[in-house]
Formats: structure tokens, C-alpha cells, sequence
């Protein structure tokens, strides 16, 4: 066993690992503390005040509001043939765990940027990613345009929007004509961008449908740009996975399924698609047999865990990371053997997360109390000092 010391913020940032296959970690380590773990908490600092703001643009029955259903109020996909045309904007908190935290903007689709009434620039302001919704079932002409329009108006306001663009109800195509649209769309869109003198937009693109995984994993990596820990909670997992004869691991937000990290290897949607029926499997079961007689209780707490062993000789291992996240890790059988060293090692990358959420916390809050502080120093307007509250 070896721990690991790094002063962080004037607080001590303790980790110990014990290592089954490697054991020049802690360099590594160390060297993700001092590479990452401080900008991205200078980065935390600045904008924790402020959440950011998620759009759902896009024309009329483009599927928008049935994307924010299914992912965020596990809506089934065949109940949304009911859901009613958006009229306003509706706007909805996501405050799911301490690291998932934004709001979500859904626009109806009719929307005019020339209406005097819609302060557009009020809204690309404060917003970190624009979802440009295109249902890929009907003719995208008219979608295409309206995106080229969204999108140079934004990027005007503010440059540093993430513009991710879904081609969804794919599952309507075939595999070459989803290939085929795809590259249509892309290649229409950088077009109209490069006419334009704007080449230097990224634009991102994804192939999504609310009938499978696709619409989660599209907004796992919406939501990951979003978050400021993301290099710092990838580097524990890989420390964590390469300590742990673990093949793969996932930290999922355990309510939206959106999993907001994971380690450096490649994602493979059957793994992603594996991991999200097991969290719907433990929630299911603990649902019935999880609660106490009278009700009460929650289906998702400390104690939660689960493995289930499949018969490909590969294991899945779920335990339970904060009140919100759960870790998914895939483990051969052979290496499942040490669990012991998996779980030693799991509580060290537990303690971990949490010490990188206090330490946000507490900044969050010495801001507040700054701010708290300024604006009752401020004179009233007939120049008396304020009363402290
Ligand atoms: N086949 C298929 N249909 C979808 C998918 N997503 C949404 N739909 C259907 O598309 C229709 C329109 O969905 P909405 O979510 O109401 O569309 P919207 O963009 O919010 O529409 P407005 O509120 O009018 O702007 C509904 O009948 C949905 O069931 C998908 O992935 N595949």
C-alpha cells in the first residue's frame, strides 16, 4: 500500500491505492493533481455560480421536447406520440449530482429571430451548448438553413457555445443511409459556414433516435464538455482501472443514465447500452424489494451495489459513488477473483471524487460569503451603511 500526499488549495488531497499490476502511479498522479486539478478547480470556481445553460433549437416536430422527456423524465418513447406542441420557451433545472448541474432551454420551433419581443442575445449569452435538432425523416432543407442562421447569430454573441447538432429518428434508416445522411448533412452545413467566412465554427454532429441508447450517449458527451472536472475524474478512473485489472468503467449519473465520465479506452455502444440496463436493473429491483414495508426509503443509497456475471466471462460490477453517481465497471472473471483489491481500490477513488467535490463546495462557498460581504458594505441609497443581515 502506498499513499499518496498533495497539498491542494492549502488542503491536504490524500490517496491511497493499493496496486495490483502497477506501482509507479503515484507519479501519475501526482502529476494529474498538479496538470489538472488545479486550473479546472480555478475553472470551477469562476463559473460555479453560474449553471449552465443547455438549448434545444430546432424546427417544429423535430423531436426536441421528447428528447428532454425521455432522458430527463424517463418518459417511454411511444408516449411521446401524445406530447403537445411547445408554444413557449420551457425551461427545466438539472441538478441531478454534484457535478451534473445545468439548465435545459426547450425553444418551440417556430421561433423568430426577428421577433423584437425574443432577446436572443440575452439567451446565447449565458448559454455553454446549442442542441440543433434534425429529424432526419423528412426533407432537411429547410432544417439546414434555420441551423445556418441559429448558429451565426450565436456564435455573434457568444463564440464559446458547443454547437452540437443531432440527426435524430435514425431510427427510421437503414445503416447506409444513416451513414449517407450524415454525411450529406455535415457537409451541407460546413458549407453554408465556409460561404459565409465562418469555417473556424466546429460544428459536432451525432446520429440520434429516443427507440435506443444513441439520444443518451449524445448527451453523456453534450454534458461532458460541460464539466470542468472532466480531465481530473477521466485521470482517477484510468488510475483507478489500470490498479484494478479492470477493462472498462463508467461513471453514470444514475438518474439520467447520462454517464458524465469514463476512462481513456474507446466506448462501445453495446457497452454503454450494457451498462444502462444493469442501472435500470438495480433501480428496478430495489424499487421492490429495496424499500421499507411502509414505503419509505430510496431505491439508490450507500449500500447499493450489484454484479452481474455474463456468459461471456465478463463481470459488471455497479457500486454506488455519491448519492447521484454509481460507478459501472467491466471486470474478466479472472480479475474479478481480487475483488478485495478492486474494492480497496474503489473506496480510495470514492474518497477521491468526494475530496474534489469539497473542495468546489467550500470555494463555492467562501465566494458566496465574499459576495454576501461586498453587498452589505455597499452604502444605502441615502448613505447609511447597511445593517448586517
Ligand atoms: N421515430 C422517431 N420519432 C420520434 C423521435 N423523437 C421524437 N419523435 C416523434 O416526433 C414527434 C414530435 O416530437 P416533439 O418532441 O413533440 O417535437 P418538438 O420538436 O418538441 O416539436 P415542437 O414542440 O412543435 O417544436 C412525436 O410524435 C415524437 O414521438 C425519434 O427518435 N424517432
Amino acid at each position: 500500500m502506498l499513499t499518496l500526499q498533495y497539498l491542494l488549495f492549502e488542503k491536504p488531497y490524500s490517496l491511497s491505492l493499493k496496486f495490483g499490476r502497477h506501482r509507479q502511479t503515484w507519479t501519475r498522479f501526482r502529476t494529474l493533481l498538479a496538470t489538472h486539478a488545479a486550473p479546472v478547480f480555478l475553472k470551477a470556481v469562476n463559473e460555479a455560480s453560474v449553471k449552465p445553460r443547455i438549448l434545444l433549437m430546432g424546427l417544429r416536430r423535430s423531436g426536441k421536447s421528447s428528447i428532454q422527456k425521455v432522458v430527463f423524465h424517463k418518459m417511454s418513447p411511444n408516449e411521446t406520440l401524445f406530447l403537445e406542441s411547445t408554444n413557449k420557451i420551457c425551461r427545466e433545472d438539472v441538478s441531478n449530482s454534484s457535478f451534473v448541474n445545468f439548465q435545459i432551454w426547450d425553444f418551440p420551433g417556430q421561433i423568430d429571430f426577428f421577433d423584437p419581443t425574443f432577446d436572443y442575445e440575452m439567451i446565447f449569452r449565458g448559454t455553454g451548448a446549442l442542441i440543433f435538432v434534425i429529424d432526419s425523416q423528412d426533407d432537411y432543407m429547410e432544417a439546414l438553413a434555420r441551423l445556418h442562421l441559429t448558429v451565426t447569430r450565436a456564435y455573434k454573441v457568444n463564440p464559446d457555445i458547443n454547437f452540437e447538432i443531432f440527426i435524430h429518428k435514425v431510427d427510421g434508416l437503414s445503416d447506409d443511409h444513416k451513414i449517407e445522411t450524415q454525411r450529406d448533412i455535415h457537409q451541407r452545413a460546413n458549407d453554408d459556414l465556409a460561404d459565409a467566412g465562418l469555417e473556424k465554427i466546429h460544428l459536432s454532429f451525432y446520429l440520434t433516435s429516443i427507440y435506443d441508447h444513441s439520444i443518451f450517449e449524445a448527451f453523456s458527451k453534450v454534458v461532458q464538455k460541460l464539466i470542468p472536472q472532466l480531465p481530473t475524474l477521466e485521470n482517477l478512473l484510468n488510475i483507478f482501472i489500470s490498479n484494478s485489472g479492470i477493462e472498462k468503467a463508467f461513471l453514470f449519473d444514475v438518474v439520467s443514465k447520462i454517464y458524465i465520465a469514463t476512462d481513456s479506452t474507446p466506448v462501445d455502444m453495446q457497452t454503454y447500452e450494457l451498462c444502462c440496463d444493469m442501472i435500470d436493473v438495480v433501480i428496478d429491483i430495489s424499487c421492490i424489494y429495496g424499500l421499507k414495508d411502509d414505503g419509505t426509503g430510496t431505491p439508490y443509497d450507500k449500500e447499493s451495489m450489484a454484479i452481474i456475471k455474463l456468459n461471456n466471462t465478463t463481470v459488471l460490477y455497479l457500486k454506488e459513488v455519491t448519492k447521484f453517481l454509481a460507478l459501472v465497471c467491466f471486470v474478466r472473471e479472472e480479475s474479478f477473483e481480487r475483488k478485495g483489491l478492486i474494492d480497496y481500490n474503489f473506496h480510495c477513488f470514492r474518497k477521491a471524487i468526494q475530496e474534489v467535490f469539497e473542495v468546489r463546495m467550500k470555494v463555492v462557498r467562501s465566494r458566496k460569503h465574499q459576495s454576501h460581504l461586498q453587498k452589505n458594505k455597499r452604502p444605502t441609497p441615502n448613505g447609511t451603511p447597511r445593517m448586517p443581515l
